[in-house]
């Protein structure tokens, strides 16, 4: 396990419970007062999905959000506030990885990893020395067909050495869709499963997963964020059926529930979240500009939320009692809430000309503004 909790978190022995124990109790009140989220006001409130269609369901974002921010401690390590890998950029697309990849950072991960292709990595790393960049993938038109094996192999061993030391993988911001490259990440998306890591899949990894699903089917620490293609394509797949925005919520409750309890967030108007057992939508006020890399800032700011809820949970031995509990779904709520509270703050300052790193310089001072540093 990557991340460090009771007694194993690096701090000498007592002081370290002790440390711990206090920001626990911290986090462990905010849960607790998170309004309605009792076992059963959930099964109520489950209830009124099935009889009214589901309007009912907005998360309690903000104070989600506050209750698994780690707070800063300066006896805490480099790598205890997370370490996350984006696993994408090819020759079309550099933008999607480095704007998930920085998002992990600046929302508070130690350390934000891109493995992607050769052409692909001088480009990230000349927009950022703060990322660490593996430049390892290929693509078939640099690859002859009697190497193919010898490269896999080489590439699944380098992802390997690093991959027990990640606390999230972010799998398919501007991966492409080259069919070389996506039997190479399917081999990565087995791997992270057998070390049980959670796994983001977010724009052509899941054009990957949408046809290969036994690569994420039934495994509880995947996160998949569509867009509203991407969604399409999963239903027509899953459930045989068009999307039904009529009864949005039961349709993507059944949806996360047939892929074996995987986590969905739906991103659109409204984000809606499942993982088969309930569902929860954020609404926060975001931006009316549509400008492309939101999404990919949100499946890096998911891979850190996830991350810390996760690390909550596993260091409370068993007292984290809130509803919904599922680390994926907390920090799915909590991840849309920062980008749309981020979202807004950009557009009241940049209008028509907001852009993703508009929105990626609001990161910081929006979470500030949910859960102040004390
Ligand atoms: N700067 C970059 O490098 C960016 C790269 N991106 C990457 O580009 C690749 C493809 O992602 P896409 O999001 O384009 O894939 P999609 O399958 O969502 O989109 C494909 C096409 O559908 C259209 N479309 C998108 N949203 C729509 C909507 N709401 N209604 C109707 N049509 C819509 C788009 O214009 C596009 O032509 C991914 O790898 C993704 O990560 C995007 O993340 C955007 C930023
Ligand atoms: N119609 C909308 N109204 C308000 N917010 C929206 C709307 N559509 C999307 N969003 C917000 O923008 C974020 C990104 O969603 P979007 O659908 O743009 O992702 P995407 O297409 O994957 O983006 P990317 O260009 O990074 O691939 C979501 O979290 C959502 O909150
Ligand atoms: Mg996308």
């Amino acid at each position: 396990m990557v991340f460090e909790h009771g007694m194993n978190c690096g701090f000498s022995g007592r002081n370290c419970m002790l440390a711990s124990s206090a920001v626990l109790r911290r986090q462990q009140f905010l849960i607790r007062s998170l309004g309605g989220y009792s076992y059963h006001s959930h099964q109520t409130r489950m209830q009124e999905v099935k009889s009214m269609g589901g309007n009912n369901l907005e998360a309690d974002a903000e104070n989600i959000l506050r209750a698994i921010t780690p707070t800063l401690d300066p006896r805490k390590h480099k790598g205890q506030a997370g370490k996350v890998a984006v696993i994408g950029g090819c020759r079309e697309y550099t933008g999607a990885p480095y704007f998930a990849a920085i998002s992990a950072l600046k929302i508070g991960a130690d350390l934000s990893h891109v493995f992607c292709t050769k052409d692909a990595a001088p480009v990230i790393k000349g927009y950022s020395p703060e990322l660490i960049v593996h430049p390892i993938l290929e693509e078939s038109y640099s690859v002859r067909d009697e190497d193919k094996r010898t490269i896999s192999s080489k590439v699944l061993a380098e992802v390997d050495k690093w991959m027990e030391r990640f606390d999230c993988l972010v799998v398919g911001p501007g991966l492409g869709r080259d069919p070389f490259l996506l039997d190479i990440v399917s081999e990565i998306l087995k791997h992270a499963r057998k070390s049980n890591v959670p796994i983001v899949v977010d724009g052509d990894g899941l054009f990957l997963v949408t046809s290969s699903l036994d690569l994420v089917s039934g495994y509880p620490l995947a996160v998949l964020t569509p867009n509203v293609n991407e969604y399409k394509r999963l239903v027509q797949n899953v459930l045989g059926c068009e999307v039904n925005d009529e009864d949005a919520h039961e349709q993507l409750l059944n949806l996360a529930k047939q892929i074996g309890g995987v986590t969905i967030l739906r991103k659109g108007k409204s984000d809606l979240i499942s993982d088969g057992e309930t569902v929860k939508s954020v609404s926060i006020y975001g931006s009316p500009r549509r400008c492309g890399g939101q999404g990919d800032i949100l499946s890096g700011s998911v891979a850190v939320f996830v991350s810390w809820a996760r690390q909550l949970i596993l260091a409370s031995d068993g007292n984290f009692t809130s509803s919904p509990r599922n680390p994926t779904v907390l920090g799915c709520i909590a991840a849309s809430a920062l980008l749309r509270k981020a979202a807004s703050l950009a557009f009241k300052n940049n209008k028509r000309s907001t852009l993703t790193g508009d929105i990626i310089e609001c990161l910081g001072t929006s979470l500030e503004d949910i859960c102040p540093v004390h």
